[in-house]
């Protein structure tokens, strides 16, 4: 069953700007984000109730989970790690399949629009009678799940979820909402937890906004 949007976290932005010197920020980022929005201990918690929710509505089926990369790593990492934990403690079994899809369509703080899939048409084929969930860091416009959506409808998956750790709150959203939200982020472009702003901040442990200094440096 999709969550329900109150089960979301939702951060409004002057209530979640923790400053700077609140947490640990590497020197080499200290101007190039203006606030932390979700501190890495949060982040954790958070992912800790997912893995519960998740775990608790499949059956002992093999599911394939599939990492949308790059953003997607660190979220996909530590969400299958909790959910070996989840499953451990409620005494349940669920094989995992572990799968990889990159796509990319950013430059700068922008869609361009044009969305770019690895997958190959064997590898698509070979999802039939799967249970896939997609498994992503972010929701912005929602362009690119509503692409992978598209590109797997043929396919005949036994059943398809998807989880984002971040779902943005913007005018600019085509209106997808994945089954597992784990925050509501504001309107900002944020760094940090392995997104990127041209594939720079994805070593950066809390979820950040990015300062005007950091876009300026780092633009291509
Ligand atoms: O909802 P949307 O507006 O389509 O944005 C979300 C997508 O944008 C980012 O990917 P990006 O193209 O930056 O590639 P990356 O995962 O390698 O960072 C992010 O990882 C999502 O896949
Ligand atoms: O706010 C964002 N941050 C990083 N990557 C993104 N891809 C879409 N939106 C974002």
């Amino acid at each position: 069953m999709p969550m329900n949007p109150s089960q979301w976290i939702d951060v409004v932005e002057d209530k979640f700007n923790y400053n700077l010197d609140h947490f640990v920020i590497p020197d080499h980022y200290q101007d190039d984000v203006k606030s932390i929005l979700i501190p890495h201990g949060l982040i954790m918690d958070r992912i800790a109730k997912l893995a519960q929710i998740i775990t608790s509505e499949y059956d002992n089926e093999r599911i394939t989970v599939c990492c949308v990369l790059k953003g997607g790593h660190q979220f996909f990492s530590d969400l299958i790690n909790y959910m070996k934990k989840a499953l451990n403690k409620q005494g349940k079994t669920l094989p995992m399949t572990l799968d990889f899809v990159r796509v990319k369509s950013y430059e700068n703080d922008q869609s361009t629009g044009d969305v770019r899939i690895s997958w190959t048409e064997k590898e698509l084929k070979e999802l039939k009678g799967k249970n896939l969930l997609l498994v992503e860091d972010i929701i912005d416009t929602g362009n690119t799940m509503k692409k992978l959506l598209a590109t797997l409808e043929k396919y005949e998956l036994k059943s398809l979820k998807v989880a984002s750790l971040l779902l943005k709150k913007t005018p600019l959203s085509c209106g997808y909402v994945p089954d597992y939200v784990g925050f509501a982020v504001p309107d900002l472009f944020v760094v940090g937890y392995c997104l990127d702003y041209n594939d720079i901040f994805r070593d950066l442990d809390h979820i950040c906004a990015i300062s005007d200094v950091g876009k300026e440096k780092y633009s291509v």
